[in-house]
């Protein structure tokens, strides 16, 4: 295991040919790659790695607001937290696994006028050669209720992401970003497919299914906690716009992000709690 990765702090370790990681910089997991296997997550040649930036990449967590938030006003986008050296709280390695856990509150994010709640919230990612599991729990500390929007925004390595089917949304209702909706008022029929710009949030719990014929792989996410599936993948188009995507990178990933937004926007009333949670897989193709 090694302590200190460069250029920032975290947690790496590399079984047999495989590679886990995770900075302290937004309790960000960045790398899931199983021994003899191709990297699960994708990251950016371009990405920023550094305080204050959001990495290009990896499982970034969004808090306290998905986007601008469901009043649209909030900034930074996403949420401060991935932008934060969260606080390392323990480090288990063992035959099985690692599993890395972080702590964040007031304290570390310090005067939040967009989002006063007495809040804490902890990550924590388990890295098996089965599993990569991440959870976010997150509490109320304070006197008042708040209400959170979260996501663990996923970017996965496909071979290519005009190939790839996305299955387990048929029937789901979904919210079209790109077409500027603000209502759930389209309906999944059938397989996804990435034909062009795709921003989608879908009202959806449970398992959603990366088929990958290129790299013969199939990538299974299960969510918990989390009432809606969000898939992201800018095309040629939008990735000409973001300066953080390496040229022609954009075909390399589609994000299937866990997240509770928009209606589904959590309030955790003084002393509760809350846990979402995703859990990633690799099958091989039948
Ligand atoms: O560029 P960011 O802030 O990391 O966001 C990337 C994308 O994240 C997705 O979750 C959003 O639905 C998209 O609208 C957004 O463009």
């Amino acid at each position: 295991m090694t302590d200190v990765t460069s250029p920032l702090p975290g947690v790496e370790t590399h079984p047999g040919s495989g590679h886990y990681a995770v900075y302290d910089h937004g309790a960000h997991v960045w790398a899931w790659q199983p021994e003899g296997q191709r990297p699960v997550l994708w990251l950016s040649s371009a990405t920023a790695l550094a305080d204050g930036k959001a990495i290009r990449g990896g499982i970034p967590i969004c808090f306290p607001w998905f986007g601008p938030g469901f009043s649209g006003d909030k900034t930074p986008p996403h949420g401060f937290v991935r932008t934060t050296a969260w606080v390392r709280d323990s480090v288990e390695q063992s035959d099985h696994g690692l599993e890395v856990s972080y702590l964040i509150d007031q304290s570390v994010t310090g005067d939040q006028p967009l989002f006063p709640g007495a809040y804490s919230a902890r990550l924590t990612a388990r890295f098996t050669a089965e599993h990569l599991t991440v959870s976010l729990r997150v509490d109320n500390h304070g006197d008042d209720a708040f209400t959170i929007e979260e996501a663990l925004h996923t970017y996965l390595a496909v071979s290519d992401v005009t190939t790839v089917t996305i299955d387990g949304l048929h029937d789901a209702p979904y919210l079209d970003k790109v077409a500027g909706d603000q209502a759930f008022d389209n309906v999944q029929h059938g397989q996804l497919q990435i034909t062009g710009s795709t921003d989608r949030v879908f009202m959806h719990e449970g398992e959603v299914t990366v088929d990958d014929p290129g790299w013969d792989r199939r990538i299974v996410l299960h969510g918990s906690g989390s009432a809606n599936v969000v898939v992201w993948n800018p095309w040629s188009t939008g990735a000409e716009n973001i300066a953080d995507i390496g040229p022609g990178e954009w075909q390399g990933f589609v994000c299937v992000e866990a997240a509770n937004a928009y209606a589904d926007a959590i309030t955790l009333l003084p002393g509760e709690h809350w846990t979402i949670s995703q859990r990633i897989e690799l099958q091989p193709r039948d």
